[in-house]
């Protein structure tokens, strides 16, 4: 099944409000490409900013707490985030995983705070260098799906990103082989989880997609988008993935 595709930036800790200068260029591209969806999520200090410059371009945030509200010092909720008009939020990617060592189980309680707060996750599942060396990167995403999908996600509130860990920010890829077989996979898994809305979930792919390899990455089939890292930064690299993308 050919589902609509999501086209989505993440900046990571990338951005003052100097960079919300980029997002009139991609909002206009995204108005130029109706048969996609494309997003920008920018550092939590520029939502709300990057919602009023560019108003009909969707906006998401990076992480969220578990948690409605309360005692967590310096901690952002899904409920604030929707607050702002926001659409999506980005969980369990793996710098997260990484860095603040968060779990499946942590994932999984953040991506049902975004689900109850009435905004759509974006999962990031991804295996590193060492795993897919040792012919585990499979299991290792499968585990993470198993450990992470909210049961109660749908096409509607759920998207799941692909991201090898080596992928990103390394300027190398996934042969289109490898992409798709490990595509494939991951929707076995959501038809396992989620049942009938299994086939209507979509799984991006991310890790240096980049302008010259985005036409060849997205007609990989089950890849439904892309999670577009460095180069979602600059309107110049992100309106060709854009482009590339809607021209399939
Ligand atoms: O981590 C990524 C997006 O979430 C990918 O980053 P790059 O596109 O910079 O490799």
């Amino acid at each position: 099944m050919a589902l609509r595709k999501l086209v989505a930036g993440n900046w990571k800790m990338n951005g003052t409000r100097a960079a919300l200068a980029e997002l009139g260029a991609i909002a206009d591209a995204a108005a130029g490409a109706p048969s996609l969806d494309v997003a920008i999520c920018p550092p939590f200090t520029l939502i709300d900013a990057a919602i009023a410059q560019a108003p009909s371009l969707p906006i998401g945030a990076q992480d969220c707490h578990h948690a409605e509200k309360g005692a967590h010092t310096g901690c952002i909720s899904a409920t604030m985030i929707a607050d702002l008009g926001a659409t999506y939020v980005i969980v369990g990617h793996s710098e997260r995983r990484a860095d603040q060592s968060e779990t499946d189980a942590d994932v999984q309680t953040k991506a049902w705070a975004v689900l109850a707060a009435g905004l759509t996750a974006i999962l990031c599942v991804g295996e590193t260098e060492a795993e897919r060396d040792a012919g585990k990167a499979g299991m290792v995403v499968s585990g993470q799906m198993q450990g992470s999908v909210p049961p109660a996600g749908t096409a509607d509130n759920l998207v799941i990103a692909y991201e090898p860990v080596w992928a990103i920010g390394t300027g190398r890829t996934p042969s289109v082989r490898d992409v798709a077989e490990m595509h494939g996979l991951i929707r076995a898994k959501l038809d396992e989880l989620l049942g009938e809305e299994g086939p209507r979930v979509r799984i991006l792919y991310g890790g240096s997609v980049k302008p010259d390899n985005a036409a060849e990455l997205m007609a990989v089939p089950n890849v439904d988008g892309a999670l577009v890292g460095g180069a979602s930064l600059t309107a110049a690299l992100f309106v060709p993935i854009i482009e590339a993308t809607a021209a399939l």
